[in-house]
Parts: structure tokens; sequence; C-alpha cells
């Protein structure tokens, strides 16, 4: 790794994302959301499924132009470009692993450094001494990021035939080599066994490590709490509680949103007043033809519609 090993100071923001929003039609998917994220910290972003968690990520790394706000990057606003903000400084991985699967897993690094090699067309195609120099260098430098990742014994295979918690490991590899600032992971531990939940862990914090701010989209609320400095949670679109893992487990709001209990007033009220009233009537009313009343429990508040 070519990044400084010494810690910036944490109070200065690398991201900054101000009141951004997303529509898509009539679906405010990520709604008046700010985001800073400092250096020499990790961040997590929370939420129940469908919070709008991939789509505040594609907003801040240029896949999608957010319909309002803005995103920057060390004071600099970013274009809602993808390669543009990866030439700035922040690098992805993805929920959905994309990976060159034909390619060796060396291969797959030496493409994430593309953006960061200065060679022209020309030089590559005479493979001038210039060319055969940066060539040396970039194979130099993914092979450091292998051994980073524990990946090295691995270069040679085809990434497809890699096991899925390596593959996942690739792809951080891969990001890492367009030496960013930021690096933004998209679940990195779903699909993996405990052991490589626990070394991914590891291996975000040696990032870290390196002087790399991290933000984390995470299900695994375990390995969340356990790495991160400060955690936000979405729901519905909308930032609902940021602060230390402490802060964050301790907001009943937070249960309640995991949980699928309703907010005051929320729609489902209105119903569950319905059904207990009509519970209450046929508790009145003797069963007809002797039938058992099969009368169930209404589902309260408190226990929460988890369906
Ligand atoms: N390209 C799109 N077009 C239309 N709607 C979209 C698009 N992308 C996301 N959405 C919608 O935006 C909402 C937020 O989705 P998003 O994938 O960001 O949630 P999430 O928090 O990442 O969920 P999960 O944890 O399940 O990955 C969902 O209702 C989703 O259907």
């Amino acid at each position: 790794m070519t990044t400084s090993t010494d810690p910036a100071p944490v109070t200065t923001p690398v991201l900054d994302a101000s009141g951004v929003i997303m529509r898509f039609g009539g679906l405010t998917a990520v709604n008046d959301v700010s985001l800073q994220v400092n250096a020499g910290e990790i961040v997590g972003l929370i939420g129940p499924n469908g919070a709008g968690k991939t789509t505040f990520f594609n907003c801040l790394t240029g896949l999608y132009i957010p319909t309002e706000g803005t995103v920057s990057y060390k004071d600099k606003v970013l274009p809602p470009r993808s390669h543009l903000v990866t030439q700035a400084g922040i690098a992805r991985t993805f929920q959905n692993i994309r990976l060159f699967a034909n390619m060796t897993v060396l291969e797959n690094v030496l493409v994430g450094r593309h953006t960061r090699t200065k060679e022209g067309l020309w030089s590559a195609l005479l493979r001038g001494p210039g060319f055969k120099k940066a060539e040396r260098e970039s194979h130099e430098a993914a092979m450091e990021l292998l051994e980073f990742t524990g990946l090295a014994h691995k270069r040679d295979h085809l990434a497809r035939n890699l096991p899925y918690g390596e593959q996942r490991k690739l792809e951080i590899a891969r990001a890492l080599a367009s030496k960013p600032g930021l690096l933004l992971l998209d679940e990195p531990t779903a699909g993996m066994n405990p052991q490589e939940t626990q070394a991914c862990q590891e291996l975000v914090f040696a990032i870290r490590d390196q002087g790399i701010a991290v933000l984390v989209i995470e299900h695994d609320m375990r390995f969340i709490f356990n790495l991160c400095d400060r955690v936000a949670v979405l729901v519905r679109g909308e930032k609902l509680v940021e602060g230390t893992p402490d802060v964050v487990q301790a907001d009943e709001r937070v249960v309640a949103a995991y949980l699928g209990t309703p907010f005051e007033g929320a729609p489902g009220d209105e119903e569950v007043a319905e059904v207990r009233a009509a519970e209450a009537k046929a508790a009145d009313t003797p069963a007809a033809d002797g039938a058992t009343s099969t009368t169930s429990t209404p589902r309260t508040e408190e226990e929460g519609d988890t369906a």
C-alpha cells in the first residue's frame, strides 16, 4: 500500500453529503439525507430492507444524479459521473459482486488501478520504456494489495473460481487499487460465515489504519456495532438517528423500525382498532352451532407487525 500510515485528524471531513434527495417517479427513495464521514472514521449506514441505503451510495458515487442535494469530497463538489468520482478518491464495492469473472485475481486488481496510471494508448501499443516501467509498478502495487487482503496465493486463479468470501475480498482489493481516500462497502459480509465476517472486520480496521475512511452498509448488526465509530440509520429514505453505536443501539426508534412497529399515527392503527373491536364483539357473542371459537389474539403495537 502506498497510502500514508499517519492517521489524519479525526475531525477533517472527507465526505460531505448535503440534503440528498433521490426520487424515482413518485417514489422518494432518499429524502433529504445529509451525512459526513471524517478522515480516520469508519461510519455505518444501516436500515431495514428498502430504506434507501444503496440508492444513497449510488448518489454518492455518481451512479445516480441526485434529484436534489450535493456531494462533496475533500471540499470539492463531485460531478455525478462514476469514473470522475473514482478519480477524485472514492471507491466502492457492490452488494452483488461485480468482478470480471473470467479474469484472474491479479488482473482484476490491475483493472482497478487504471484510474491511477498515466500511460496513454500509444505508449501501451509501442510498449516503450515508460509503459514497461508503469506496468512493473502496477504489478507490484497489485501484488501488495493481494498480500494485504490475503489473496496473493490465489493471484492466478480465475475470479469466478474463488469462494464467495474471497470474491468479496477481491472486490475490496480492486477498489483499493484506485488509491481511494474513502471506501464505500455495500454489505461486505453478505453470505460470509462467522470466521469470514471476523476476517472482514479485521480487514476494514486495517484499511482504516492505512488512512482510508470507510462508509459501510451492513445488515449484520454485531459487525456494524463492533466496527463503526459512528452509525446512521435510514428508515423509509430518511435519516432517523445518527450517533455512536451505544447511542444508536439504545434508541427505541431504531428497534421499532427494525421490528416494524408502526409509528404513532402510522397507517395500520385504524386496522388494529377495527380488529380489536371485532374481537371484542365476537367474544360477547356465544358461538353458533356449538363450534369452538377460533378467535386469535390481536397483535398489539408493542408486539409489532413483522410480516
Ligand atoms: N432504479 C430504481 N428505480 C426505481 N426504484 C428504485 C430504484 N432503485 C431503488 N429503488 C427503490 O428505492 C427504494 C430504496 O431501495 P434501496 O435498494 O436503496 O434500499 P436498501 O436500503 O439498499 O435496501 P436493501 O437493504 O434491501 O438492499 C426501494 O423502494 C426500491 O424499490
